[in-house]
């Protein structure tokens, strides 16, 4: 089957389920100095050519999720309970070093980091640094490199792009960076592309164009897509399926649809209660309190000191993952009542 892409290129589509497991993350547990448990039970996959996004408000764990997938968790941080697996292979345990021998980051996982400052090097040209990530897919000569590079940036939309391969980042807008970050981030040609709020720090003018680019090559290169955002804007424009975190936790996935229309943990429901909708007069449900720090988590249900519909036994039983009678998948001990209460 195909289907028309934002600029127009037709893009094979398949039934998701009948494509390949790009990353799956299963019970996933992060600490930070051995003892700081900041994400715990994360599970989540994404197919090749399937976007997922990853929402919850600020410290709910989802930038630590795609930092500990990346292998980025900085000093102290570990991977200690779950697994975590590319392609069907288990990358969780690999060291550093040996993560940098098998090229996971860089090559077979592209990342796309808010900020394209933390990704792109001063001291070196754009090209230089296309170069980098195009020998990784068996490129070497001058000439070679220097026509892939120029289509690179011409295909994320870079004016002028043989010159901007001789530029410096500095020398280019903050869109134009995002452009060539992404460009660097694909041209090794990975398989799972994780983009970690790609537009925040952008002017709102530009943000829809980039989103706009990321999901015209996601869909046209068959990549899996990990997009960590808190803007359900950003999902519905984004994504096929969502996982909603909370607490360090997964707390509900579903498809875009079922979750932005048919919301059915509590803490999804307050979520999207708290998005204005700009009709004149419409309330702000905003959702009272914050996300407990990972040093003072409540017992039982992490969500259930904020949760509307908490019963006395959520203070003492941790809810799994796990599909309702509906089928809906959600962390909540009274996912079979809630369910139908939204319709
Ligand atoms: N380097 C670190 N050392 C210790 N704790 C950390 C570290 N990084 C994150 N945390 C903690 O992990 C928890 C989850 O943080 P994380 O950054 O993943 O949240 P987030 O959902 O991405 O939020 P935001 O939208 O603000 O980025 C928070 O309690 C945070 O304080």
């Amino acid at each position: 089957m195909t289907a028309p892409s934002p600029n127009g290129a037709s893009v094979t589509t398949t039934s998701s389920a009948t494509r390949p497991v790009a990353l799956a993350v299963e019970g996933m547990a992060v600490t930070y100095s051995g003892i700081l448990e900041v994400c715990s039970d994360v599970t989540i996959d994404v197919r090749r050519g399937e976007a997922l996004a990853l929402i919850g408000e600020s410290g709910s764990g989802k930038s630590v999720t795609v930092l500990a997938v990346t292998g980025l968790l900085g000093r102290g941080g570990a991977i200690v309970r779950g697994s975590v697996k590319l392609d069907g292979e288990e990358i969780s345990q690999l060291s550093e070093r040996e993560r940098r021998g098998r090229k996971l980051l860089g090559k077979r996982i592209g990342m796309i980091f808010q900020n394209p400052s933390r990704a792109l090097d001063p001291v070196f040209t754009i090209g230089q640094q296309l170069n980098e990530a195009l020998r990784l897919t068996g490129l070497s000569g001058k000439a070679e490199l220097r026509a892939k590079g120029t289509e690179w940036l011409r295909h994320v939309g870079l004016p002028d792009p043989e010159e901007a391969l001789d530029r410096y980042p500095h020398q280019l807008s903050g869109g134009q960076r995002q452009r060539a970050m992404i460009a660097i981030a694909l041209a090794s040609e990975p398989e799972l592309l994780i983009a970690d709020e790609p537009t925040t720090a952008l002017d709102v003018t530009i943000q829809a164009q980039v989103l706009n680019l990321i999901r015209r090559l996601q869909r046209e290169l068959n990549l899996a897509l990990v997009l960590v955002t808190h803007d359900f804007g950003v999902v519905a424009a984004m994504a096929d399926r969502v996982a909603v975190m909370y607490g360090g936790q997964v707390v509900e996935t579903g498809t875009v649809d079922e979750i932005i229309r048919r919301p059915r943990h509590p803490y999804t429901q307050a979520l999207l209660a708290s998005i204005p909708t700009g009709h004149a007069g419409a309330r702000i449900e905003a959702l009272a309190g914050s996300v407990p720090h990972a040093a003072s988590m409540p017992s039982g249900c992490r969500f259930h000191p904020r949760c509307p519909s908490a019963i006395p036994t959520c203070q003492t039983r941790e809810p799994i993952l796990e599909p309702n009678r509906e089928g809906r998948v959600m962390r909540c001990l009274r996912a079979d009542e809630l369910g139908h209460q939204n319709g």
